[in-house]
C-alpha cells in the first residue's frame, strides 16, 4: 500500500479509508469519555470549575457539528500522518501525498466540506435591510466573513511546537530563543492541595486541513447586539416570544423584578448541572437563608441569552437583562407608530436599532475611555463609509489576549447599592467570586437595580504593576461552584499558547512599535525596572514573553487605560469591526438620516431610565461618577425619540400604500411586502412595486384568508374531539354544537330574555284574563307576544 521511496505516487483510497475508520473510532471514543465525566458530575451532583469554562462556549448544535467535523479531520490527518511516518520513518508532507481526490474525500467523510460550503446570499430588499442572525452574508464577496463557526483571523501566523498545532511550552524541553517557557510557579497556593490545573484545548476548525491548527469563534464578529439574539438562528427562534404578534423576546414565567421582566430561565435537561443557584456549602460568608436551595419548579436557575457567558457575572446578569427589556419596550414603541408591522418586523426593526445602540454605546461611549482620547483620535480616526475589503473577523490575538485586558481592570468587590446609592443590609456587597453563575442573587434579593447602581459608582479595578489581577480572579475563580478553584491569569496564559500566539515583541514589531532588546529597553517600555527584571528572569528574553502578560505590564496612555500594544491591537480590530460591516449603523441607507440623529442621543444612562426603577443617573456612565450629587435625574435624560421610524404611508409616486385590513405590511424601497396573522394564508402576490410608468402599485394587493385547519387536517384534533374552524384559529370541543362566537352569544342572550319577557307576558295575561274573568279583555296586551 506504500509509496516507494521519492515516488510522487498518492496514498490511495484503502490508506484513506483505514485512517478514517481508526480516526473516527478515536473521535468516537473521547466523546464518549467526556459523556461519561458529564454523567459523573450529574451523580456527584456538582458542576465543577472546569465544567464552568465549557459553558463558556457558545456550543449550540451548529458549533457542535463544527467542532466534530475538526476533530474528526484533525485525527485523520493525524493519524495519516503516523501511519506514513512508521512505514518510511520520513517526516510526511501530506500535501504531497494525498491527491485532490483524496482530500475531497477526507473533507467529505469528516463533514467539514459541508462545514465549509460557501453559503447562499438572498438579495430580495428584506436582506438587504437587517443582518443574517449568523452574520453570514454581510460581505457579499466573501460571506463567511464575521459570521459564527468560523475561524478566528491570523494577524500573525501561529507559533507552535509541531507542524500541526502542539501548544507553546507542550515539551518542557523545547527551548525558545535558548530557553524553555516557564510553567505555572510552584509558589502558587493551590500547588499544595493541586499538582496541576486541569485545561482543555480550545477546538480546531475545518478550516486548515493540512495547515497549523485554528480555532473556532462560535459567535458572530458583529457589535450587532448578537448577545442579545443568538448567533445561530436556532437559538435566536428559542430566544422569542413566537405567540406575541409584537415581536417581544420571551421573558421569564416564573419571576418578575418588580413588574420588569427577567430573562428565562435556561431549560437545561439535566439541572443537576445548573450552576446557578445558591450552593449548600459554596462556603461560610453566605447568609443561611442563602444555602439553601431555593425551588424553582423544574426549571433551572440559570438564564437563557443570547450569549452563554450572561450568567457568568452579577453586572453581565443586570446588563444582558437591560437590554432584553430595552428590546421589548422598542418592539412595543414601534408597534405603536405601526400597527401594520409584522411581529416579525418589529422584531427586526427593534433589534436594528439595538445592534445601533450597542456600537454607538462601544465606539463612542466606551473605547475614547479604553484608548485614552488622543489616543483614540488617532487609532480610530472618522468613519467614511463601508469598505468592503475589511475583514471583520475577530483575530485569534484579539480574543485570545488583547480583549482580555479587561481581566485586571475586574473589581475584587460587588456593590450592591440602595435607592440612595448607599450599601444597605438588604443586599451587601459581595466578594467577586460570590457573583459568579449567581443569577439567583437577582431573583431573590432585589432584582437588577441594586447591581446596575453599584457598577454605576464603583470605579473599575486600576491596574497596577505589583498587582495585576485581583485574587478573586487567581486565586478564586468558579470556587462558589465547588471543586478547587481555578486562575484566569493562568488560563489566559496558557490560552494563548494553546492558540499558537507569538511572543511580546513579535507584536509590539507588526505594530510598528520598537522591539525590547535588553533589559533597559524593557524597562523603559514598562517603566519599572524591577518588572522587567522579574519578567526577562522568567522569559528570557522579550520574545519568550506571554504577549498577553507583556501587554498588560505596559503604562496605560493618557486618559486610557491600555498601554501602546495593546492600543493598536484593539483600535485594528475595532476598525476592521467598523469598516467591514456592511450594517454599521453610520453606512449610507442603513437608517434614514433622522434615525441616525435619534439615535445619536442614545446613552445607556437612558436605557437604564426607561428599564428599571433607578431615577438618578451619571450623564456618563463610563465615567466615574464620585458624588452622589453629580447624578441627574432621570427626568433631565434625554428620551429616544422613535418618530424618526414612522413609516410613510403614501408613496411620491405611486400614493398611498396598499395595506391589508387584515393583515401586515411593510415599506420596503417602492414595494410593500405582505405577510398575514398565524392562522391564515396570504392570497396573491407577497408584494407589489410601484411601477414609475404607470404610477400604480402592481401586482394586485393580496388579502388574507383563514385557514379551515379542520378541513385541511383532519388530524389536527383527537379523534374523540370534534374540530370547529375559527377566524385564524380552531377549537376541539366535546359537544357537537360549534362554539359561540360573540356575536351568536349575543344572539342567544337576546332570544333568552324575549323567551323571559314572554313568559312574564303570558302570566301577566293569564293572571289578568283567566284568573280576574270580571276584567275585560285587553286584546293589544295579548297581541304584542304574538
Ligand atoms: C468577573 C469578570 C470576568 C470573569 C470571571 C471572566 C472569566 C473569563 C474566563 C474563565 C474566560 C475563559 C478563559 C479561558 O479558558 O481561556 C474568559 C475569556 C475571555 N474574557 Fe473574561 N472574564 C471576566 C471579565 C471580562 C471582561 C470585562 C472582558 C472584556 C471587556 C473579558 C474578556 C474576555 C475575552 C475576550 C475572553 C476570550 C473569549 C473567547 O475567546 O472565548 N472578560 N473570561
Amino acid at each position: 500500500h506504500f509509496p516507494p521511496e521519492n515516488a510522487t505516487v498518492y496514498l490511495g483510497s484503502g490508506f484513506i479509508q483505514e485512517a478514517l475508520r481508526r480516526a473516527r473510532e478515536l473521535t468516537d471514543a473521547a466523546y464518549a469519555h467526556t459523556t461519561d465525566r458529564m454523567k459523573m458530575s450529574i451523580s456527584e451532583g456538582s458542576v465543577r470549575p472546569n465544567d464552568l469554562l465549557a459553558l463558556f462556549k457558545q456550543t449550540g448544535p451548529k458549533t457542535k457539528a463544527h467542532i466534530r467535523a475538526a476533530e474528526f479531520l484533525d485525527n485523520t490527518v493525524e493519524l495519516i500522518r503516523e501511519m506514513v511516518y512508521t512505514h518510511s520513518m520520513d517526516k510526511p508532507d501530506l500535501s504531497e501525498l494525498l491527491s485532490a481526490e483524496d482530500m475531497e474525500t477526507i473533507l467529505q467523510a469528516t463533514g467539514c466540506s459541508a462545514e465549509m460550503k460557501r453559503p447562499v446570499c438572498k438579495s430580495d430588499c428584506l436582506s438587504k435591510r437587517y443582518r443574517t442572525i449568523t452574520g453570514h452574508c454581510n460581505n457579499r464577496e466573501n460571506p463567511q466573513w464575521g459570521a459564527a463557526n468560523t475561524p478566528y483571523a491570523r494577524w500573525l501566523s501561529p507559533q507552535y511546537e509541531d507542524p500541526r498545532g502542539a501548544p507553546r511550552g507542550w515539551s518542557p524541553q523545547h527551548t525558545y530563543h535558548n530557553h524553555t517557557l516557564p510553567p505555572i510557579p510552584l509558589s502558587d497556593p493551590r500547588s499544595h492541595t493541586q499538582s496541576c490545573m486541569a485545561f482543555f484545548r480550545s477546538a480546531p476548525s475545518c478550516s486548515s486541513p493540512l495547515g497549523q491548527r485554528e480555532q473556532l469563534n462560535a459567535i458572530t464578529a458583529f457589535v450587532d447586539s448578537s448577545m442579545v439574539y443568538g448567533s445561530s438562528d436556532a437559538l435566536a427562534l428559542s430566544l422569542r416570544n413566537l405567540s406575541s404578534p409584537l415581536g417581544l423576546l420571551a421573558v421569564n414565567q416564573f419571576h418578575s423584578d418588580e413588574g420588569f421582566d427577567f430573562m428565562p430561565f435556561l431549560n437545561r435537561t439535566q439541572p443537576q448541572l445548573d450552576p446557578c443557584g445558591p450552593r449548600q456549602h459554596s462556603d461560610h460568608t453566605s447568609a443561611p437563608q442563602q444555602k439553601n436551595n431555593i425551588s424553582m419548579g423544574n426549571a433551572s436557575f440559570c438564564f437563557q441569552a443570547g450569549d452563554s457567558r450572561a450568567n457568568e457575572h452579577l453586572g453581565m446578569i443586570a446588563l444582558h437583562t437591560l437590554f432584553l427589556r430595552e428590546h421589548n419596550r422598542l418592539a412595543e414603541e414601534l408597534h405603536r407608530i405601526n400597527p401594520h408591522w409584522s411581529p416579525d418586523t418589529l422584531y427586526q426593526e427593534a433589534r436594528k436599532i439595538l445592534g445601533a445602540v450597542h456600537q454607538i454605546l462601544t465606539w463612542d461611549h466606551y473605547l475614547p475611555h479604553v484608548l485614552g482620547r488622543s489616543a483614540n483620535q488617532i487609532l480610530m480616526p472618522a468613519y467614511k463609509g463601508y469598505d468592503p475589503a475589511a475583514d471583520p473577523s475577530i483575530s485569534n490575538i484579539f480574543s485570545t489576549a488583547a480583549f482580555r485586558f479587561a481581566h485586571v481592570t475586574v473589581h475584587p468587590v460587588v456593590n450592591r447599592l440602595g435607592p440612595d446609592y448607599r450599601l444597605s443590609p438588604a443586599h451587601p456587597a459581595l466578594p467577586l467570586h460570590h457573583s459568579l453563575f449567581s443569577s439567583w442573587r437577582v431573583v431573590k434579593e432585589g432584582g437588577i437595580d441594586p447591581v446596575l447602581r453599584g457598577l454605576l459608582v464603583s470605579p473599575a479595578k486600576l491596574q497596577t504593576a505589583d498587582q495585576m489581577m485581583v485574587e478573586e480572579l487567581t486565586e478564586r475563580l468558579f470556587q462558589a461552584q465547588g471543586g478547587l478553584p481555578l486562575d484566569l491569569a493562568a488560563l489566559n496564559l496558557q490560552r494563548g499558547r494553546d492558540h499558537g500566539l507569538q511572543g511580546y515583541s513579535v507584536w509590539r514589531e507588526l505594530c510598528g512599535l520598537p522591539a525590547p532588546v535588553n533589559e533597559s529597553a524593557l524597562s523603559g517600555i514598562l517603566g519599572n525596572t524591577a518588572l522587567a527584571r522579574k519578567l526577562l528572569d522568567l522569559y528570557g528574553v522579550a520574545e519568550n514573553i506571554d504577549v498577553w502578560v507583556g501587554a498588560i505590564a505596559e503604562p496605560a496612555l493618557p486618559g486610557g487605560r491600555v498601554g501602546p500594544l495593546l492600543a493598536c491591537l484593539i483600535a485594528r480590530q475595532f476598525r476592521g469591526l467598523r469598516d467591514g460591516d456592511r450594517f454599521w449603523w453610520q453606512n449610507e441607507g442603513v437608517f434614514s438620516s433622522g434615525q441616525r440623529d435619534a439615535l445619536r442621543s442614545t446613552s445607556l444612562s437612558r436605557i437604564i431610565c426607561e428599564n428599571t426603577r433607578i431615577q438618578q443617573v451619571p450623564l456618563d456612565p463610563f465615567t466615574n461618577t464620585m458624588r452622589a450629587e453629580e447624578l441627574l435625574s432621570c427626568s433631565n435624560i434625554q428620551l429616544f425619540n422613535l418618530s424618526a421610524w414612522t413609516e410613510p404611508d403614501s408613496d411620491p409616486v405611486c400614493g398611498a400604500v396598499p395595506r391589508l385590513t387584515l393583515g401586515f405590511s411593510v415599506l420596503c424601497g417602492s414595494a410593500v411586502f405582505y405577510q398575514c396573522p398565524a392562522g391564515f394564508l396570504l392570497i396573491g402576490a407577497t408584494h407589489v412595486t410601484c411601477d414609475p410608468q404607470t404610477h400604480h402599485w402592481s401586482p394586485q394587493t393580496p388579502t388574507c384568508q383563514d385557514i379551515d385547519e379542520c378541513s385541511t387536517d383532519s388530524a389536527v384534533c383527537p379523534p374523540h374531539l370534534q374540530c370547529f374552524n375559527t377566524p385564524g384559529g380552531y377549537t376541539c370541543t366535546e359537544a357537537a354544537a360549534p362554539p359561540l362566537s360573540a356575536s351568536s352569544i349575543a344572539g342567544s342572550v337576546m332570544s333568552v330574555l324575549g323567551g323571559v319577557a314572554l313568559i312574564m307576558l303570558l302570566l301577566f295575561c293569564y293572571q289578568r284574563f283567566i284568573l280576574r274573568k270580571a276584567d275585560p279583555p285587553k286584546p293589544d296586551c295579548c297581541q304584542r307576544t304574538s
